[in-house]
């Protein structure tokens, strides 16, 4: 668990390829949820007492905010494979940073504890890898200034590294966000947190709900109620008794998508991924696939650690293309780009909608993934921001995809080298620590194989 990143750049790329798989075979379990991962340690910080958390993703992303929330005045264990402690520094009780905090690649990290900073009379540096500092802050800082907070300095553009001085009063606000971001949301609700009275978000579509069914969880009051055809308001009262509580995190959709993909992807595979969560607003993908004719049986749905999971028996399919809408891209953020590639091997065209947000990822996902696939022979183009792809039974593959220090990119390339004709070379494969740090051992386990 090696840092992958440190502030501009980070260690030697490692190039990797896959090479036409057998049929993959067996069961995965996917590591936690990273956005859960994130929560838990951040609401165990801000509660009173000691949080466990059980099934904890250990990737880089998460790691730098656990080393966070420790600068910020919690004490966080490793208790065991997966299993942490943090006692709670307290809500009103931070402590501010004497470092800078190095969130290396993580768009959420940051963006999450930019809301707890901006709600807390404390200044604290925010900082990251080359990706991270391309990527846009403002939206964040916004709000957060509306509430009292201050922005010391930043780079152009509002971009890391942002010094923020953070207001131990923040105002009450109601906020529409601009963006359908999960991210964006959470950080105005961490920072209301700390305010006297309630503060108010509001969102057109509807983006992942963790960190409010965290919050009440922990003891908060909010109502999150519908708003418009596919929106939310979420009201939530401030200065609420955060109490320590055990989590359980589920496994990540947006890492079982990879495994997914495959088994649909290579002949005579037979896969079964357990555990996976199941909260429609991350299933996206799973229902994009079945409109897809995707052959997957969704096997023992149960509830844990509060949320819904079930396994999942994937086998070979014939894909037909499918216009994704807009609507749901939400709720499969993350997983356009293995949905890319899962498109390239289906019959006819795939036109995903509405892909704006893709550019500001660990990467512009959207140019990364349409040069991958026309790298790879794969007939693609984009049209405003929609992204439109040809599939065919048979995918030349070969040539070298270029990552962008984006993990996302380069899990879902060598998923498609796994079942295209020729080999698929990642140009660097040390970001897939950050999301999935055992990808390739399980990858391999299922029957994958990878080479120089
Ligand atoms: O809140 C979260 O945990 C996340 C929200 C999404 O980002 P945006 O809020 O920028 O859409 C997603 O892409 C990211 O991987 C995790
Ligand atoms: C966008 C992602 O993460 P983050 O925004 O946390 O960097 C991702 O994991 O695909």
């Amino acid at each position: 668990m090696a840092a992958t990143s440190s502030f501009h750049g980070h260690a030697a790329a490692a190039p990797l390829s896959a090479t036409a798989a057998g049929p993959l075979s067996g069961r995965l379990r996917p590591p936690g949820d990273k956005s859960i991962s994130h929560r838990a340690l951040i609401l165990g910080l801000l509660a009173v007492g000691k949080t466990t958390i059980e099934g904890l993703l250990e990737g880089d992303d998460v790691l730098r905010t656990a080393a966070a929330c420790r600068a910020l005045g919690a004490r966080v264990e490793r208790l065991g494979p997966g299993r942490w402690s943090v006692d709670g520094a307290g809500l009103g009780s931070l402590l501010a940073p004497r470092e800078t905090l190095d969130f290396g690649n993580a768009g959420t990290g940051t963006r999450l504890l930019m809301g707890v900073v901006g709600g807390h009379p404390i200044t604290a540096t925010f900082d990251g890898d080359a990706s991270l500092r391309k990527r846009p802050m403002r939206r964040i800082l916004d709000p957060l200034t509306l509430m009292g907070a201050q922005v010391l300095a930043e780079a152009e553009g509002g971009r890391c590294p942002v010094i923020l001085k953070g207001t131990g009063d923040p105002a009450s606000i109601e906020y529409r966000t601009p963006v359908p971001s999960a991210q964006l949301k959470s950080a105005v609700l961490l920072a209301g947190l700390n305010s006297p009275g309630r503060t108010v978000v509001i969102e057109t579509e509807a983006s992942r709900d963790h960190t409010e069914k965290m919050l009440a969880y922990f003891g908060a009051t909010i109502v999150s109620e519908p708003d418009g055809a596919h929106g939310r308001r979420i009201v939530l009262e401030g200065r609420p008794e955060l109490r320590a509580r055990d989590v359980i995190v589920p496994a990540d959709p947006s890492s079982a998508a990879f495994a997914l993909t495959a088994a649909l992807l290579v002949p005579g595979s037979d896969v079964t991924i357990e555990g996976m969560m199941m909260n429609p607003l991350r299933i996206g993908l799973l229902t994009t696939l079945q409109e897809m004719g995707a052959r997957i049986d969704v096997l023992n749905p149960r509830i844990e650690g509060g949320e819904d999971v079930a396994d999942l028996r994937v086998r070979p399919s014939q894909l037909t293309g499918v216009e994704v809408p807009a609507a749901r891209a939400p709720a499969m953020i993350d997983e356009y780009p293995i949905l890319a590639v899962a498109a390239s091997f289906a019959k006819g065209e795939t036109r995903m909608r509405g892909l704006a947000e893709l550019r500001v990822k660990e990467s512009d996902r959207l140019a990364a993934v349409a040069d991958g696939l026309t790298a790879a022979g794969v007939e693609n183009r984009i049209e405003g921001d929609d992204l439109i792809v040809t599939g065919s039974d048979k995918v030349r593959g070969g040539g070298t995809v270029k990552t962008h220090l984006d993990h996302r990119i380069a899990m879902s390339f060598l998923v498609m080298g796994m079942a295209s004709q020729q080999k698929m070379t990642i140009d660097d494969a040390s970001m897939i620590a950050t999301s999935f740090p055992t990808f390739q051992p399980e990858m391999e386990r299922l029957g994958a194989k990878f080479g120089a």
